[in-house]
């Protein structure tokens, strides 16, 4: 079943290559999605896009920002020029703080549910990208940050930040696919520590770990970003695609089989009391610190 998915992912990737061009081209740079939250751009020489999230202050991931992403991460997938996309963050010193906390406390259940499952398909269109994926984490990138970016084949983050996925901290729980990704990342052992812990890691510990593949000074990491897109982008692209995908897909078919639940679990876990008083106290605090 995963082996068909995944053959028939790469299968329509291929025929996209026939497609004609889009008309969006004018130049050997374009954007390809210009908002105020949100930018993506394409060099058409190299096929390598960069997308910038931007929606102040945190970049924290609303239902409307997941869906700009997710609507920009399908473009990409099916532009045929496009391999590779950067992801990094035009907001200093943060990377992305993860979920909207104001998404899941005291929420309307009707967009509880479309938050979360807007959340999933972010992750299935990322971590089962054709594309190849590189986060450049220039901020801290805390829980759903850290999603985002253990969701790409590789990582460079620029020292004096943190990442890593702090849950337990808030009272809440990793859902089993954020667990699944760090476990793809860095094992089971590392995952238990951290996930049990709610362990936000400094960018040296976290490399140390191999949760970020490569520290960079902060003002060299977009042009390293780019020198390690083209040495993926050297590999021969089916190899590196039915590669990606068969290490992939079972991961993703274990949400995939059972999106619906997921959600339904979520929804119920985030209208407990004890769950929207941890939030509520969490949200405090960082309002609190704020004031300090
Ligand atoms: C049976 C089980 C079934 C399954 C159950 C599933 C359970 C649910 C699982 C949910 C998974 C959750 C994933 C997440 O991503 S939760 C979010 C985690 N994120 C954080 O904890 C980060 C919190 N933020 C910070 O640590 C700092 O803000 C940060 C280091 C990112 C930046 O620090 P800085 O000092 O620069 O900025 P401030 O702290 O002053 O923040 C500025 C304002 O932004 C607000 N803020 C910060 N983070 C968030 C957020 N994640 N969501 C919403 N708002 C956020 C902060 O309150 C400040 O707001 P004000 O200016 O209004 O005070």
């Amino acid at each position: 079943m995963a082996a068909r998915m995944a053959f028939s992912r790469l299968t329509r990737s291929l025929c996209e290559v026939g497609r004609s061009r889009s008309l969006l081209l004018q130049s050997a740079r374009w954007v390809t999605s210009a908002s105020k939250t949100l930018t993506v751009t394409m060099d058409d020489k190299t096929g390598i896009a960069e997308m910038s999230l931007n929606r102040p202050p945190v970049n924290s991931l609303s239902l409307e920002f997941m869906t700009e992403i997710n609507i920009a991460l399908e473009k990409l997938e099916h532009e045929k020029f496009c391999r590779g996309v950067i992801i990094t963050s035009a907001i200093p010193k943060i990377f992305s703080a993860g979920l909207d906390i104001l998404e899941m406390y005291q929420p309307k259940p009707e967009r509880l549910s479309e938050f979360w499952k807007t959340l999933q398909d972010m992750w299935l269109l990322l971590f089962g990208s054709r594309l190849t994926t590189i986060a450049a984490i220039n901020g801290h990138s805390p829980a759903g940050g850290a999603l985002v970016a253990m969701s790409c084949d590789y990582r460079i983050m620029a020292p004096g930040f943190n990442i890593g996925l702090n849950e337990t901290q808030l009272g809440i729980v990793p859902p089993f696919w954020f667990i699944d990704t760090m476990m793809h990342t860095i094992g089971s052992r590392q995952t238990e520590l951290c996930c049990q812990k709610g362990l936000m890691l400094s960018t040296e510990e976290a490399a140390r770990i191999g949760l970020v593949d490569k520290v960079v000074p902060l003002d060299q990491i977009a042009s390293e970003a780019k020198a390690e897109m083209q040495s993926w982008l050297k590999i021969p692209v089916a190899a590196k695609l039915i590669t990606k995908q068969t290490i992939r897909a079972p991961i993703l078919e274990k949400l995939q089989t059972r999106q619906e639940a997921d959600v339904q679990n979520f929804c119920n876990f985030a209208m407990k009391d004890s769950v929207q008083k941890s939030l509520g106290m969490y949200l405090e605090n960082l309002k609190k610190k704020q004031k300090e």
